[in-house]
């Protein structure tokens, strides 16, 4: 039995929402921020999320969320994780996590080793982390963009406990980069569309077997 454990992010109907409970999926995410093609309002999120209660963990991804945002968030969604995938500050991160009452996972840039020397003071503060590439210059979202990072800059690293591999994965590559980084959790989002924002069931189907597909032996994650 594999301990890969899968997230499927931006899911946006229950069709989508179904086929990711069904072939297993760990976590399943939902976004709320207006620039994505994976928007959903707070109603819709929430709806989705009360359909997946108790069959996986429900994270809602939010981008530099303000007070009232988080508290609104909390209330309709009530999400069992939260994703901070904005600029949030550790002190900001630690705030929104005292006020809100829930588990937050941090999501953070890779591009180069130095990005690593900072996950330290990330681990203090956030109960997850989740690494991503970084977005081009001039994108849109900060996050989402189907765009890897260079794997090998974890291979000889020490990453905290629960840290999250995420970044143009795809059925293709997740096995090469559970492999390559010694991780043992995995986001998907644009690898599993057949266009931005739209979600395609057998594409989640294979990207949760090729997670899975894995040997159980691991490093951290
Ligand atoms: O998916 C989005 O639209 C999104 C918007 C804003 C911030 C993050 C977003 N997605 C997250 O980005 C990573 C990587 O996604 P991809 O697989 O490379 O498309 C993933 O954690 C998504 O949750």
């Amino acid at each position: 039995m594999s301990n890969v454990r899968v997230k499927i992010c931006g899911l946006s109907t229950e069709t989508t929402l179904d086929a990711a409970l069904d072939a297993g999926a760990d976590l399943v995410g939902f976004v709320h921020f207006a620039k994505s093609p994976r928007h959903l309002s707070l109603e819709a999120a929430g709806r989705l999320a009360g359909r997946a209660r108790g069959r996986a963990e429900r994270v809602l991804l939010l981008v530099d969320p303000d007070d009232d945002l988080l508290a609104a968030a909390i209330e309709a969604v009530d999400p069992d994780l939260i994703q901070l995938h904005g600029r949030e500050s550790p002190e900001r991160v630690a705030f929104l996590r005292r006020h809100g009452g829930r588990p937050i996972m941090k999501a953070l840039g890779i591009a180069r080793a130095e990005d690593l020397a900072a996950l330290a003071v990330w681990s203090d503060v956030a109960d997850r982390l989740l690494l991503d590439a970084k977005p081009p210059p001039g994108a849109a979202l900060p996050g989402g963009n189907g765009i890897a990072f260079d794997w090998d800059l974890l291979a000889q690293s020490r990453l905290p406990e629960h840290t999250m591999l995420s970044g143009g994965l795809d059925a293709a590559n997740v096995a090469e980069a559970l492999a390559r980084t010694g991780l043992s959790a995995v986001d998907v989002s644009s690898g599993v569309e057949v266009r931005p924002g739209e979600k395609d069931p057998a594409r989640i189907a294979a990207f949760v077997t090729a997670a899975r597909r894995q040997p159980a032996m691991r490093r951290r994650g």
